[in-house]
């Protein structure tokens, strides 16, 4: 389903700005734009006395926000948040926003987040934000899983980006895990590279665990098989590719949103 930018006052309180087809010289929507766009969008599905899980990344960000903003005003009453990272924690509680765990709500009504890919039966790659093990727990417990993406992150098949598949692994003899893992789709003409942080140290996830980067040239074939396959290798712990756990994807894009239902 196709939404234009007129009919979507949501699009509007985003920017809190007009329609790009009624003001005097067309807008420019930057990349972030579109995130908050597709992010108010997905709250739109929020309702009060909901137990909802919090993504990660730059687009959840903005969803988290608007959550907060709407507790605030009192336009949303009595949630409860279970958030994916430490980083969405502590933005969650910043913004007063009640926060719980898969312990205490093993079932979310909804869950609204990011994603780095999303191919045409939308699976996801998600994790290029390192938080791929706690997203998967969490949004695999929910009832409606709402992803959240701008126009860029739609690809035809999963690693066609020419970004990564992220695949969180034990520190322990990461190399020799690597390697298995690279070795699993050389057909693909597949790379895996360690994950490092901005001072050039291994990425250590929430969890105290590596990120092993898989860089593929084509197609990996069938999705379920491949996942299968990766995680069967000791010394995995998850990957990235969320298949079949979408049931609500929103594209923002400069010619408004599109919602695509599973
Ligand atoms: O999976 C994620 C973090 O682990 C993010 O949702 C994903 O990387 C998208 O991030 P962004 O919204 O910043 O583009």
């Amino acid at each position: 389903m196709a939404v234009a930018w007129s009919e979507k006052a949501s699009s509007m309180e985003a920017l809190s700005m007009s329609p790009p087809h009624m003001s005097s010289s067309p807008a420019i929507l930057s990349q972030d734009d579109l995130k908050k766009i597709a992010a108010y969008k997905a709250v739109e599905f929020v309702e009060s006395g909901m137990v909802l899980g919090l993504g990660t990344g730059s687009t959840s960000k903005h969803a988290v926000d608007r959550i907060g903003e709407l507790l605030r005003q009192g336009k949303l009453n009595n949630i409860v948040g279970i958030p994916t990272s430490i980083e969405t924690r502590e933005r969650a509680i910043s913004l007063g926003i009640p926060l719980s765990d898969l312990d205490n709500h093993p079932t979310l009504d909804l869950a609204i987040d990011g994603a780095d890919e999303v191919d045409p039966y939308l699976n996801l790659i998600k994790g290029r934000g390192g938080s791929l093990l706690r997203e998967k727990m969490v949004e695999g417990a929910c009832k409606k899983f709402v992803v959240i993406v701008d126009e860029s992150k739609l690809v035809k098949y999963l690693g066609g980006s020419g970004l990564a598949l992220p695949v969180e692994v034990v520190p322990f003899c990461w190399k020799f895990t690597a390697n298995k893992l690279q070795n699993l789709f050389q057909d693909s003409g597949c790379v895996a590279k360690l994950r490092n942080d901005r001072k050039g140290q291994p990425f250590v996830t929430d969890n105290g665990n590596y990120i092993v980067d898989l860089y593929v040239k084509k197609d990996i074939g069938d999705l379920q098989v491949a996942s299968d396959a990766i995680l069967r290798i000791t010394g995995v712990i998850e990957h990235g590719m969320f298949l079949d756990m979408a049931t609500t994807v929103i594209i923002a894009g400069e010619l408004g949103i599109t919602i695509k239902n599973k």
